[in-house]
């Protein structure tokens, strides 16, 4: 039975293809109501985590569920999971329109939600146009109006800002938000983290099929002490106060009288100043920098060696990787009538594509929980696509 959560399990997941461990052990949890950010580099192992959890490709071991079920156990799936893995497979000659209404027809809809759709996605005013001639971008939001079709209350979505201009992947970002912001639940895969990082609440980070970091964003950030740059009129005054209050991670910069110091706030480093009578000149704050802890998280997936300037792949503390979930048997899913097919869009049916979630590490905080509300009301609407979109 399907416990109508909106949950997205994924326990232990493996997968090996002859000798190429694609995934392994991969454990997250999506919650309703909560965008996840996939991130990983090319060859990562996220298309096919995606993959297991849409029922395309049989897990080697572990599992994946939605809605505590397998994909293949959904009874009717379309109305429970929008997937896009892929903005390909549209009839080069179909209009925007007829190719919606191929999936209204077989998911049983009116073909009024075709327009529906189109509109939500700022489509509209290219329903008539072959899908054939569409940009990348607009291919994108075709398969994203696809997926929504069936008014699911789970996206899963791979790679969806490609092919977006700045404004697309504004308007993505703000429809993301606002869907999730419904009670609904999105997992979205990107190798870019700067590309997702507005949109999501927490992250899974994977590295040669292995989970680098699940959590907060802010987690990781927290990861990486930031420092806080000083330039004081006595410098050695500074030192000695700084010191005294057990900061001991001072070093100098090479820009001059400037100082490095970690573990402090610009406030606490401003207020000891002011008890050692020492002006200050300048003072900054430097946070952590995560598209540079992506990169050292994930760096050497191919070489094996680290890049120049580059730590090694590290694998982070204890506490700050995923729990794992109590070891369950498999369930091979039966497979349902045809669906999911690759190359299907349609509502909720998986198009060539993969998502995938995480469990909440230490100090995660739940999300709100499922609040089921009538799909698209507050989604933005989007009134036409702009550029390349
Ligand atoms: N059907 C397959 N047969 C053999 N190897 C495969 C198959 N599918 C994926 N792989 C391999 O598994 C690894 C993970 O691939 P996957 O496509 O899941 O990564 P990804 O993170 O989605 O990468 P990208 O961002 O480039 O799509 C790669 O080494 C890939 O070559």
């Amino acid at each position: 039975m399907q416990d109508g959560s909106g949950r997205i399990v994924v326990n232990n997941l493996s997968k090996t293809f002859g000798r190429v461990n694609a995934v392994q052990n991969l454990s997250f949890q999506v919650e309703p109501g909560s965008v996840t950010g996939f991130l990983g580099p090319n060859g990562a192992g996220k298309t096919t985590t995606l993959r297991m959890l849409l029922g395309l490709v049989t897990p080697t071991a572990g599992h994946a569920t939605i809605n505590g079920q397998p994909f293949n156990h959904l009874g009717n799936p379309g109305r429970v999971v929008g997937a896009v893995l892929e903005a390909q497979g549209f009839h080069p000659k179909r209009s925007a329109r007829d190719h919606l209404r191929v999936y209204t027809a077989a998911m049983g809809l009116p073909d009024q939600r075709a327009d529906e759709v189109l509109h939500l996605v700022g489509l509209r005013e290219a329903s008539h146009r072959s899908a054939g001639a569409f940009s990348l971008g607009m291919k994108q939001r075709l398969a994203l109006a696809t997926a929504l079709l069936g008014d699911p209350q789970v996206l899963v979505l791979d790679e969806p800002a490609n092919g977006l201009d700045p404004e697309g992947i504004a308007w993505l970002r703000g429809f993301l938000r606002s869907f999730a912001g419904s009670g609904r639940t999105v997992l979205v895969s990107s190798h870019l983290l700067a590309e997702i990082e507005q949109t999501i609440d927490q992250v899974v980070i994977i590295s040669r099929g292995q989970t680098m970091f699940y959590g907060k964003l802010d987690d990781l950030r927290g990861t990486q002490q930031g420092q806080v740059l000083v330039e004081a009129g006595n410098p050695e005054a500074l030192t000695n106060a700084l010191r005294g209050a057990g900061l001991t991670n001072i070093s100098p910069t090479q820009h001059g009288n400037r100082l490095a110091v970690t573990g402090a706030t610009a406030r606490q480093i401003g207020d000891l100043a002011f008890q050692a009578g020492t002006p200050i000149y300048w003072l900054q704050e430097e946070r952590a920098d995560l598209e540079q802890m992506f990169f050292r998280l994930t760096s050497g997936q191919y070489s094996g060696a680290p890049l120049p300037g580059q730590q090694p792949p590290q694998q982070l503390p204890p506490q700050q990787m995923p729990q794992q979930m109590p070891p369950q048997q498999y369930q091979q899913g039966t497979p349902s009538g045809g669906f999911p097919q690759q190359g299907t869009p349609s509502g909720g049916f998986p198009q060539q594509g993969t998502p995938s979630g995480g469990f909440p590490q230490q100090g995660y905080q739940q999300p709100p929980p499922p609040q089921q509300q009538p799909p698209q009301q507050g989604w933005p609407q989007q009134g036409g696509w702009g550029g390349n979109a």
